[in-house]
């Protein structure tokens, strides 16, 4: 039943091509966002949009299937629960300390250095993390795992690629 329910929202967001846009997707992030009073953010760009759509779109269309999109819901789902544990006073941000608790929470194993490049790279100047940001960079995180792993056909934990490859790994993120 749950299952029918979703793919209505799905087919009302995608329309005639079945597929979920960057701009669709970020309509639909958007509007879900204005329903969380203390998910404080200026909302999803759409530049995030374009790199979540990129991380999770496993066809190649440009665009995320019914599949795919799914898999980002239960992703946002489950990573928002950790964000919403984790922003105890609901200012709608938690710093780099609890982003390091919520990367552990999601299952994620960085080294230190890691974790300070996730702070470079999505807190603001009084090293706080917002809700698109911390989604952002969980996607991408899961996202770059994944191609990791598909890439690592002995699961020896090394991969060989060359500059092409390497190209098409890191332009399409
Ligand atoms: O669907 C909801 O409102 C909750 S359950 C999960 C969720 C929260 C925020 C976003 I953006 C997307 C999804």
């Amino acid at each position: 039943e749950e299952e029918k329910h979703f793919r209505n929202i799905f087919r009302q967001i995608a329309g005639d091509d079945m597929e979920i846009s960057a701009e669709e997707l970020r309509n639909v992030l958007n509007n879900v966002l204005k329903k969380h009073k203390n998910l404080k953010t200026e909302g999803f760009a759409l530049e995030s949009c374009r790199s979540m759509i990129a991380l999770m779109d496993t066809d190649g269309s440009g665009k995320i299937n019914f599949d795919e999109f799914r898999h980002l819901w239960d992703k946002i789902k489950s990573w928002q629960k950790i964000f919403k544990n984790y922003d105890m006073d609901h200012s709608g941000t938690i710093n780099s300390y609890e982003m390091r608790n919520a990367v552990r929470d999601a299952g994620f194993r960085l080294n230190n250095q890691l974790y300070d490049i996730i702070t470079m790279r999505y807190a603001d100047k009084n090293m706080n993390i917002d809700f698109d940001s911390f989604i952002c960079c969980f996607v991408r995180l899961e996202g770059m795992f994944r191609a990791f792993h598909a890439f690592d056909k002995d699961g020896d934990g090394i991969i060989k690629l060359n500059v092409l490859e390497w190209l098409q790994l890191t332009m399409y993120a």
